[in-house]
């Protein structure tokens, strides 16, 4: 028997002490700063996708993914690849998080073996916040309930790459649901100075007011202003963006039967644009022709939704190159340096 007492003690036991989260959760994590420079290294990596030195050669990145993803998966996976990671994806039912595992345990479990996370579950934020400090790894929020932050940063770079980098003063007018895109985008455009911006949607379906006075409060600091309303009627014409968003926003359901009717005068057609000359069209995908948008106008002279969706990959780059960087990678965990 190997009698070195110096070697057993130091073998970790008991469960590893959590650690501060590391990762991008929320927008309103980070400064209007770092926003931005995220928003413009994504133009950056958007104009030239090879503009890095492989940061993350030899990391290895969870992508974990149990709801439906077209652009975020593939963005986020991608953007590993091009960076030099290697992803380890994940779909629904994969995981014995789905047979009942604790996060804690699944997270402490990934932070021995994977040097960051992506994750979409569609569900609370506060689960990915448990993940990222079980496990000492850098998470990243592919979309929660309450926010999809890497949305809000694809959305912003698009601004800026269509209507260039100062973007002081933008009018820009949401029209649909009050979802997870919303809010990101209401925190990005909330750092914006001189920003008007107009969320309207149907009674009950608007943006939650904890997120509406986290925005107004970040807005107020910028001299940006974020409106919410509940009736399509009288909104702005004088707007240089309209954004909509699919009106079934992933794991929800709506109870009252005729939403539909409810919602019905929040679309947007070839009229609502005509009356917003000049104004683009941003969409965050995937689109339900017919119901929040037409496909005239989706796929209209004034559209860049499909820009928008190929700046998933340069702003799913940025955000891997900043939460997952060799500045930020906090090594696998080991037991050995807990505190
Ligand atoms: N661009 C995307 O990530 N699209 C998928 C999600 C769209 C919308 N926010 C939803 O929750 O269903």
């Amino acid at each position: 028997m190997n009698t070195d007492a110096a070697q057993h003690a130091a073998v970790p036991r008991g469960a590893p002490p959590e650690a501060p989260e590391t990762g991008l959760f929320s927008l309103a994590d980070l400064s209007v700063e770092t926003v931005t420079r995220l928003a413009e290294r994504s133009v950056e990596l958007h104009r030239d996708r090879a503009a890095h030195d492989r940061p993350l050669a030899g990391a290895t990145v969870g992508v974990l993914f149990t709801k439906p993803s077209t652009r975020t998966r593939t963005a986020f996976t991608v953007a590993a690849v091009r960076l030099g990671a290697v992803p380890v994806t994940y779909g629904p039912g994969d995981l014995q998080l789905s047979t009942g595992e604790a996060i804690e345990d699944t997270g402490r479990v990934f932070g021995g073996m994977l040097d960051g996370l992506v994750a979409r579950t569609a569900g609370p934020l506060a689960e990915l916040r448990r993940l990222s400090r079980s496990g000492h790894l850098p998470v990243v929020n592919a979309m929660a309930t309450e926010e999809h932050p890497s949305q809000g940063l694809c959305d912003l770079a698009t601004l800026r790459l269509c209507l260039g980098d100062d973007l002081r003063g933008l009018r820009l007018l949401y029209v649909g649901e009050g979802n997870n895109t919303a809010a990101a985008l209401a925190l990005a455009l909330a750092g914006i100075p001189g920003c008007e911006a107009t969320f309207a949607c149907p009674p009950g379906y608007g943006l939650p007011d904890d997120l509406v006075s986290a925005a107004g409060k970040r807005a107020a600091r910028n001299g940006a202003v974020i409106d919410r309303r509940d009736s399509a009627a009288d909104l702005p014409s004088g707007v240089d963006v309209v954004y909509t968003t699919r009106w079934q926003t992933t794991g929800t359901s709506k109870p009252d039967a005729a939403w539909r009717e409810r919602f019905r005068a929040f679309h947007v057609d070839e009229e609502f644009m005509t009356r917003r000359p000049g104004a683009l069209l941003l969409h965050d995908l995937p689109a339900h022709r017919g119901d929040e948008v037409t496909g005239a106008v989706l796929d209209g002279p004034r559209s860049v939704a499909w820009t928008q969706a190929s700046m998933k990959l340069s702003s799913a780059m940025a955000v891997l190159e900043w939460a997952l960087g060799p500045q930020r990678r906090p090594g696998t965990y080991t037991g050995a340096s807990a505190a």
